[in-house]
């Protein structure tokens, strides 16, 4: 099976079938303030479960990784949706994956637009937090609260993902 992978720009129809994206670009915005803030309403489903589960708000400062990435590993939380919104209009790599009756299917990676966020729901496997070319912070909505929330699945051979040429 060809484990290369290239990556597409992410929009809202292609990632639709996996999560949501944190952008200007959705229908669902108002004028707020008396107009002088455009609100942009409900864009993600954030997601907290399990035992004194609690929204947890956290910036991680990414350090950018090497293209083609070696994806090895992917993960996901089954107790909550996890957000990663970059707080510079940088793009990054964001890789998911359906689940299948035996674990992960094959990746889908997306090269996310600048300033663009991704929500990924309640056990969605994903690649984690993936910079490219420098370091980048961004903010994390995420579950906190008891037990393990975190599952990895390790691939038997890795994927390579590349960045789509014209960039
Ligand atoms: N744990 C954490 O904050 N990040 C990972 O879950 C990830 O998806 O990068
Ligand atoms: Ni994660």
């Amino acid at each position: 099976m060809d484990r290369i992978i290239t990556a597409k720009l992410l929009t809202r129809e292609n990632f639709a079938e996996f999560g949501d994206v944190i952008d200007k670009g959705g229908d669902n915005h108002y004028p707020i303030n008396g107009g002088k803030t455009e609100r942009y309403h409900d864009l993600a489903k954030v997601d907290a479960a399990g035992p004194n589960a609690r929204v947890l708000v956290s910036i991680g400062a990414g350090t950018p990784y090497k293209f083609p990435l070696k994806l090895s590993m992917v993960e996901r939380h089954p107790f909550g949706s996890q957000a990663f919104i970059p707080l510079s209009p940088r793009p990054f790599l964001v890789v998911v994956c359906h689940d299948g009756e035996d674990g992960p299917e094959t990746p889908h990676a997306f090269l996310t637009q600048p300033g663009q966020g991704v929500n990924y729901p309640r056990n969605l496997w994903h690649g984690v937090l993936t910079p490219i070319g420098k370091k980048q912070d961004f903010l994390i909505v995420d579950r906190g609260g008891d037990g393990s929330n975190l599952e990895e699945f390790h691939f038997s051979h890795p994927y390579e993902i590349h960045l789509p040429e014209a960039r």
